[in-house]
């Protein structure tokens, strides 16, 4: 009994195309997830084993990464009917090309109340947190409380660099002077002091976050590791009542896309954001120790 090919269609999956637009200093930034396909007469490639009719799911990979820098993303469904016209063109055996496109929304971080020109937050990702020990009782009770957030997803389109890093004979990494900025930033600090029922833990919180993000914002990152270093130490500089702070960011690689083999340029324009692996960069930033008091021996 002979078998037939029923419904069919291929293409490339979630393709994370980042399309920054930098033509002036106040960039914007088109964060996609792409999914194309392609459905015609394939019956050769599956019954034959045929592939002269399939434009492979990595040329449609190129051309969502090619389409993002020669028709621009100026919106999803722009960008989307251009890319399925292309597609449609390229191969002939195929009689419809569907293209999906999610798209992650970024808002311009605040900084003195107006959105910076290159960094942004991720919208909707962020959870609240916090951790009360309560140990003791009466007048031995003490109560440390822990707040934080998590999955702050945070990017900065210039103003960082990793160069000068530490080579072996396994290193392929380049430097690079211009690139990317991004982390799923979880912080946590502690408060000392006051814990009492009039304490503006809402205020705080809002306060200390803004702290992170203007640090996020206006450092000038040769790393992760120094950009945390320096929104710790700003949280520490102004916040008295706060002792410690604690991170855990995933270096969330974005790779600029090499588009020379089609023609095209790309300063900083076309990134593919990778999920993993990624880096981890964990720190805890707190005060310098009263000196006097760490000395062996001393009594204070
Ligand atoms: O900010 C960074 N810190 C690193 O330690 C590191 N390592 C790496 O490959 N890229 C980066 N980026």
């Amino acid at each position: 009994m002979a078998n037939v090919l029923g419904a069919n269609r291929y293409g490339k999956a979630e393709t994370r195309v980042v399309r920054i637009h930098r033509d002036t200093d106040r960039h914007a930034i088109r964060d996609l997830n792409v999914s194309t396909s392609l459905r015609g007469d394939f019956t050769a490639a599956h019954v034959d084993g045929d592939q002269s009719h399939v434009l492979p799911t990595d040329t449609q990979k190129n051309t969502a990464f090619a389409y993002a820098k020669r028709h621009g993303v100026s919106s999803p469904e722009d960008y989307a009917v251009a890319l399925g016209r292309r597609l449609l063109e390229a191969a002939p055996a195929a009689t419809a090309a569907r293209v999906t496109v999610e798209e992650y929304a970024w808002d311009r971080i605040q900084v003195d109340g107006s959105g910076h020109d290159h960094a942004f937050s991720r919208r909707g990702t962020e959870t609240r947190t916090t951790e009360v020990t309560v140990e003791g009782r009466g007048t031995d009770e003490e109560v440390v409380v822990t707040s934080g957030l998590r999955d702050l997803v945070l990017l900065k389109s210039t103003g960082s660099e990793f160069t000068g890093f530490l080579t072996d004979e396994y290193t392929t990494l380049a430097e690079a002077r211009d690139r990317v900025l991004s982390t799923a930033l979880t912080a946590r600090w502690t408060y000392t002091g006051d814990t009492g029922p009039d304490t503006d833990w809402d205020g705080r919180h809002a306060a200390v976050r803004r702290t992170l993000l203007a640090g996020f914002a206006t450092t000038y990152s040769r790393a992760l590791q120094e950009t945390l270093y320096r929104m710790g130490s700003a949280v520490l500089d102004a916040f008295p009542e706060v002792v410690e702070v604690d991170f855990s960011a995933p270096n969330k690689h974005h790779f600029l896309v090499d588009l020379s083999p089609f023609g095209l340029e790309n300063e900083g324009e076309v990134f593919h954001a990778a999920d993993r692996p990624y880096g981890l960069i964990e720190a805890t930033v707190r005060r310098e120790p009263d000196a006097r008091s760490e000395e062996p021996g001393r009594q204070s």
